[in-house]
């Protein structure tokens, strides 16, 4: 019995002692595993946590950029620059990279203050017209250039919000710096009676851009547009006639009634004189951007900065589009509401309306001093 206690005794003093030296170890071993997992972490990136946005951030930072955000070679901007395929469709052939000049634009360069420096002025140039001439083209190839700021939007201030007054329609405005042109477009006004009176009121000095096209594919254009908001109305041919049997063409109908250059510009002159009106081809403008834009910072009084090297043709498209648009580094065309494919129209009023606007055509030829070549 004794010696069984002395050896239950023992057994319980072992027990208590290895608890003790466990504890001892484990108080020992934690601070240095401890030590040991805090250097680990700091030797290797951390996993990132978040949105997918998060981590794309993330890389994109400890890709290459510096501590303002402003990527350096390979973060988001290089990537950018280089990544054209962004816009591309399958089997196209990639964007031309874009033009050092454009990549280093000045527009990032001081000119255009990030923080909305400026004040907001009327126009002193407006795209005046014509509807469906390639104006919206125009705007957004002009917006490239570091002294033009324009509105996106058209403002029909001259036509529709006339009784707004002037300063509801400079509110509409950008800032500019000193030196910059502020600039808008509404086609409408090409054909507004009252236009040239209530631009003249603003400023004598306005200049005044208009992009032509061909009167017939104007028309079918313009009814193209109506046709996709509108499928019921009538067809082209029927709208085009007063009377199909006689051949008499319907001047009232907008369609036909726009295409009528001579007859608008008319009403322009006896408000401004012809070496303030410039005629943009809208035919050229696509077949040569570069060279229209040219003699449109000429006629601005602006350095010639848009040249070939920001446009290349985009095959799906069929358009000339731009390598980067305004404050962006992607390349850019136009939607899909510009370059829509027309109806097929009959032959005999397509040749109706040729023989209508020829005479007229011709008028206004003369009093431009451009052949545009809507009649060969
Ligand atoms: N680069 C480029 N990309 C796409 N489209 C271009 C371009 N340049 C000119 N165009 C022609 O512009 C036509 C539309 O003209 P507008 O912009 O003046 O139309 S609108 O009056 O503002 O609705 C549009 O007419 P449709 O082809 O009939 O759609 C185009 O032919």
């Amino acid at each position: 019995m004794a010696f069984s206690r002395v050896r239950k005794l023992d057994a319980r003093s072992r027990g208590i002692l290895f608890r003790k030296a466990v504890v001892m170890l484990c108080s020992l071993l934690a601070p240095l595993i401890l030590l040991h997992l805090l250097a680990e972490r700091c030797a290797s990136p951390s996993p990132v946590r978040g949105s997918p946005r998060t981590k794309r951030l993330v890389s994109e930072w400890s890709a290459g950029s510096d501590p303002a955000g402003r990527a350096v070679a390979g973060g988001a901007l290089a990537r950018a620059r280089a990544g054209a395929m962004v816009w591309q469709l399958p089997g196209e052939s990639p964007a031309p990279p874009a033009p050092p000049d454009l990549v280093a634009s000045p527009r990032f360069a001081g000119k255009v203050s990030p923080l909305g420096e400026g004040s907001k002025k009327l126009p002193q140039a407006l795209i005046i017209g014509v509807k469906k001439g390639g104006t919206r083209a125009l705007l957004e190839f002009l917006r490239v250039h570091p002294d033009i700021r324009a509105v996106g939007a058209e403002p029909h201030f001259f036509d529709r919000n006339y009784d707004y007054g002037l300063e509801w329609y400079r509110d509409l405005m950008p800032k500019t710096l000193e030196g910059q042109i502020t600039m808008e477009k509404t086609p409408s006004y090409f054909v507004t009676r009252e236009a040239p009176a209530r631009i003249s009121a603003m400023s004598r000095d306005t200049k005044l851009i208009v992009v032509v096209r061909d009167p017939v594919t104007r028309a079918i254009s313009d009814y193209t547009q109506t046709l996709s908001k509108k499928p019921d109305i009538p067809s082209f041919e029927s709208l085009t006639f007063k009377n199909r049997t006689t051949g008499l063409i319907d001047t009232s109908w907008s369609a036909v009634q726009i295409g009528i250059y001579a007859k608008h510009l008319d009403n322009w002159l006896q408000y401004f004189p012809m070496d303030q009106i410039l005629f943009v081809s809208g035919e050229r403008l696509i077949s040569d951007p570069a060279g229209e834009l040219g003699r449109v910072q000429d006629f601005l009084g602006l350095k010639r900065i848009i040249t070939d090297k920001h446009f290349y043709f985009n095959q799906t498209k069929g358009f000339p589009c731009l390598k980067k648009a305004e404050g962006s580094s992607k390349p850019h065309c136009l939607g899909k509401t510009k370059g829509r494919t027309h109806p097929n129209i009959d032959p005999e009023v397509v040749q109706r309306l040729r023989d209508f606007y020829r005479p007229f055509n011709m008028k206004f030829y003369q009093m431009t001093g451009r052949f545009f070549g809507w009649d060969n």
